[in-house]
């Protein structure tokens, strides 16, 4: 469904939005519950990526469909892997059969793994069949994607032996491999990361039972800092649960938008964002992202929407998410009015004077397209197409964005 965004009446309001858990914390928890089921959860992700990965978890068919869910495509190969007697095709969209995963694929099959392409070598749909995993070193490439490292990680105490992983070239996306080693910490499954090599150790024990409670979702608050930063000075809005001491890499937004002009308060599991300056027009954004991927488009659109000049780099994985974001970056921005320079791991983006009205944004079947965009309307109509994209990783962002005064005509 296509839907129109006009300008609220956010200015000088205070806003409060309650946001769902991290989709990455709840992935991790989810499986690791269903290898530990002595473990409790709150506050876990209401979005289709999580509903997917629990669902998963819970099925008993030979074909298990996850969609566009990156996290649990890749944790589950892992977790199937390690389900003895048990033989389960995993499959997904269009453009999961398009998302490689044959480094983590190779990687388990090191270890014993036997799993099959039903279709292309290196892509999704696979066949698995569940074995006793009984090999503990492997080494795998780190400069595609930590999901592959991370899966690995999150079945590892449940290997006789444990794992040691040695991580070749570059390692990308590190803090959700840090996320994933917290929260095996969390259920007392120790491991160590030290240069190139993590080790994890085996755990045959349940962990004594215990309560998560997962933190709301960064990436998904990154659309109110965007939203911060167009408002006039002044403007407040409060998220809830986060805490100062995140396991979410995207936390660094708090440091990014100061140079948007947006100030981070944190109380009583709440952040707060105020618009406190406005931001010299002759300013350059500037950014290596490759510890924070999802927040590369929220901060493309902040700054054309601000008309302000960004270079942003570390953005090698952008190709192979739910869509090419690089290249759908593009596009837009310049649908929009705005020049951009791309190159496979690296965004430029000029000063730009305006924005034209009611464009259609596409959106890819990339949720963060959808919402990257909106925050647009604060300073033009704009049109977001098939706006329900968003459900993968936020399902009522658009509700939310009415609460807190946007005009949404659908
Ligand atoms: O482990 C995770 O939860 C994620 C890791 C990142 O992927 P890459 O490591 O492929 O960059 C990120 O983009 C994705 O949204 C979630
Ligand atoms: C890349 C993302 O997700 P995934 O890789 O899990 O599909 C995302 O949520 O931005």
């Amino acid at each position: 469904m296509n839907i129109t965004l006009q300008k609220s009446q956010i200015a000088n309001r205070q806003s409060k939005v309650t946001i769902t858990g991290s989709k990455s914390e709840s992935n991790r928890l989810l499986l690791l519950q269903a290898l530990y089921p002595t473990i409790h959860l709150k506050n876990v992700s209401n979005s289709d990526d999580s509903c997917l990965m629990t669902n998963a978890l819970k099925s008993t068919s030979e074909v298990v469909d996850i969609h566009h869910a990156g996290t649990a495509m890749r944790f589950l190969t892992a977790y199937f892997s390690i389900q003895e007697g048990r033989e389960v095709t995993l499959t997904g969209s269009k453009r999961m059969k398009e998302r490689p995963i044959q480094i983590l694929v190779e990687a388990l099959k090191e270890l014993g793994a036997e799993i099959i392409y039903v279709e292309n070598e290196g892509y999704p749909p696979i066949k698995i069949i569940g074995k006793k995993l009984t090999k503990n070193k492997v080494s795998l490439q780190a400069n595609v994607s930590s999901q592959y490292i991370s899966a690995l990680l999150l079945i590892a105490s449940k290997l006789e032996n444990g794992i040691e992983l040695t991580l070749e070239g570059e390692i990308t996306s590190v803090p959700y491999i840090k996320m994933t080693l917290s929260l095996l910490d969390e259920i007392g499954v120790e491991s160590s990361f030290v240069g190139n090599t993590i080790t994890v150790k085996p755990n045959t024990q349940h962990p004594i039972p215990k309560t998560l409670t997962v933190e709301s979702d960064w990436s998904s608050a990154s659309y109110y800092f965007s939203i911060a930063a167009l408002c006039e000075v002044g403007t407040e809005i409060t998220l809830s649960s986060y805490k100062e001491n995140s396991l979410q890499g995207d936390s660094v937004l708090v440091d990014i938008y100061k140079s948007f002009g947006v100030k981070t308060t944190f109380e009583n599991n709440s952040i707060t964002l105020v618009k406190s300056e406005m931001v010299a027009t002759e300013s350059i954004i500037e950014f290596d992202l490759a510890n924070a991927p999802d927040i590369a488009q929220t901060i493309a659109v902040t700054s054309f929407a601000l008309g302000l000049a960004c270079n942003l780099t570390g953005l090698h994985t952008l190709k192979i998410k739910e869509t090419d974001r690089l290249v759908a970056l593009k596009t837009e921005i310049e649908k929009l009015g705005g020049q951009v320079q791309i190159t496979d791991k690296s965004l430029h983006l000029s000063v730009s004077n305006g924005i034209k009205e009611l464009v259609p944004i596409s959106t890819y079947n990339d949720h963060r397209m959808a919402m990257a965009f909106a925050p647009l309307a604060l300073k033009t109509p704009i049109v977001i197409e098939d706006s329900e994209v968003v459900s993968k990783s936020y399902p009522t962002f658009w509700d939310d964005l009415e609460s807190i005064g946007f005009k949404i005509t659908k």
